[in-house]
């Protein structure tokens, strides 16, 4: 796991590292200057002309370092100061005594460059951005150069990821320590760009003074699944239940237990409407299918698949209505680890009753409108706080949640993940149930729940990425998806 910090967060952070373990401000302000320049010098030949953009605060001074180092390698460097110098920061003043002393070229007006690096504002921004702060950074936007930005885009606010009026458009973000909640969150991870993490030497010991840690999944996490043993059967890795599809919808089914099969499920049985049994069979014939009919629902062949199963996932594709909320109820009574996706979201939306049975084995995965339904709070509410949103379902419900979006917030009972594996390809129809399949699959194969809630969207989206190898994201579809999860365990074990 990665921590990924709000911008308040990051400045306790700096303040430990700075006054308990004692390393200097303005080592830990070199380290961060080499990198941006190490990362500059990598991708710029040397007859580039370029200009530092520097506000007056430490992210400023992080800007004059860089200036000072780059002209010390023999770049074209200037450096274009904005903001009252008399209110600048200490480090900023000692930076730009220094940056005198060697002869960097200042320039009192904005003048357009092959590469700027932006280092106006970073986890210190405050207010909105107007007047002389706004004009550069629409001029920056309007350049066909090259930009860089320092720590986070300058603008962009490190606690939220919104834009403060207006904010830089850059193509590579270099942030230190850790990715910021503005870097990963959008829209401020749209103005990013490519975003380099930077080791400038702040202890893990620093991260524990933050109180609500949010954490990011990395390769690492595939270790939370238990190896597969040679002396082992197809009961070793799970019973999974998958009450999926209705009379119109087959697809649903199928690429849920299609995925729950690829990420290692023994064994995946599909409860559907009767409607489904041959489309099934003959799409995925490795799956037990069980169905019922909608005119005769008949809750004991339900049971006895709940028996039956170590874990279940209910929702994709079953519609809304009595039998299906009656089906909800039972799954819930038998208190196994549950996953609830779409319809089966939406039943419970809609009846008080189901929400007071939801228990602590429970997961919920909705996108935006059906979370929108689950708590009654408008879908760009929601959108613009996914992790306020997120944790509230924790609270209220005791339940962990797979808030999908661009970005997919995850929480369970102690703690808060963004997920940054994937990509647009992968807003396609189909994709949730995807998802659905492989957290259903992952408890299955032994992964612990907290534990699974956390891999299971990493590993979808490492699938979309890895899907990307024969697909482009215009034309990728679900099947592409589990296509990529093939892919990604071949290339892991
Ligand atoms: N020793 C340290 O503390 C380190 C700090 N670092 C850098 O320092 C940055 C944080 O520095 P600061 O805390 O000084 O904050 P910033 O430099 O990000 O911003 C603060 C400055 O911007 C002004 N400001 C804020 N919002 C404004 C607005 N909307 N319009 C006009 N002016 C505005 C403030 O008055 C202040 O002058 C980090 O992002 C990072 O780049 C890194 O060098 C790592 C080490
Ligand atoms: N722009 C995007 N970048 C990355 N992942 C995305 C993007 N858009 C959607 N996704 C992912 O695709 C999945 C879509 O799920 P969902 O909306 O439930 O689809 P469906 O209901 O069609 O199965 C989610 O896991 C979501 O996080
Ligand atoms: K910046």
């Amino acid at each position: 796991m990665k921590n990924i910090v709000t911008g308040t967060d990051m400045k306790k952070v700096d303040s430990y590292t700075i006054n308990t373990i004692g390393i200097p401000s303005l080592v830990l302000m070199e380290r961060a200057a080499l990198s941006v320049a190490e990362i500059v010098c990598k991708n710029q030949l040397k007859d580039k002309k370029i200009l530092v953009v520097a506000g007056v605060g430490n992210n400023g001074a992080d800007g004059v370092a860089i200036c000072r180092i780059l002209h010390l390698k023999g770049y074209n460097t200037e450096l274009y100061i904005l903001g009252d110098i008399s209110k600048a920061s200490t480090e900023f003043k000692q930076q730009l005594s220094i940056a005198h002393n060697i002869g960097i070229n200042i320039v009192g007006d904005y003048n357009d460059a092959d590469v700027i690096i932006d280092s106006i504002f970073g986890v210190g921004l405050s207010r909105n951005v107007e007047g002389v702060y706004k004009d550069v950074i629409l001029k920056i936007n309007k350049g066909r150069n090259f930009v860089y930005s320092v720590d986070i885009p300058s603008g962009v606010s490190a606690d939220t990821g919104k834009i403060c009026g207006v904010a830089v458009k850059a193509n590579c973000t270099v942030t230190f320590g850790s990715y910021k909640i503005g870097t990963v969150l959008y829209p401020g991870a749209e103005y990013c760009g490519q975003v380099v993490v930077a080791d400038i030497g702040f202890p893990q010991e620093a991260y524990e003074q933050i109180e609500e840690q949010v954490k990011t999944a990395t390769l690492e996490d595939f270790n939370f699944i238990p190896p597969r043993p040679n002396y082992s059967n197809k009961g070793t890795y799970g019973k999974i239940l998958i009450i999926a599809g209705s009379k119109d919808i087959s697809g649903a089914a199928v690429l849920c237990a299609e995925a729950a099969f690829r990420v290692g499920a023994g064994l995946v049985r599909v409860f559907t409407a009767e409607q489904n049994r041959q489309i099934i069979q003959r799409l995925l014939p490795e799956a037990m299918v069980n169905t019922y009919d909608v005119h005769h629902f008949n809750m004991k062949s339900l049971e006895a698949c709940l028996k039956w199963c170590d874990v279940v996932a209910i929702g994709p594709g079953i519609g809304t209505g009595v039998i299906q909320k009656n089906m909800i109820e039972k799954v819930l009574e038998y208190n196994l680890p549950t996953v609830i996706d779409a319809d089966g979201i939406n039943n419970i939306s809609e009846d008080e009753r189901l929400k007071k049975k939801l228990h602590k084995n429970v997961v919920i995965t909705p996108h935006l409108g059906e979370m929108s339904r689950f708590l009654n709070i408008p879908v760009e509410e929601i959108a613009s706080n996914l992790i306020k949103y997120g944790r509230e379902v924790n609270y209220k419900y005791n339940i962990n949640c797979i808030l999908k979006d661009a970005r997919t917030v995850i929480t369970t009972e102690q703690e808060t993940f963004v997920n940054l594996s994937g990509n647009s390809g992968m807003a396609t129809a189909g994709s949730g149930d995807v998802l659905t399949g492989i957290v259903a699959a992952l408890i299955g194969i032994g992964v612990e729940f907290n534990n699974a809630t956390v891999l299971a969207p990493y590993i979808h989206g490492l699938a979309g990425d890895k899907a990307m190898e024969y697909v482009s994201k215009t034309s990728m579809m679900a099947t592409d998806i589990i296509e990529g999860i093939k892919i990604l365990f071949k290339g892991m074990r």
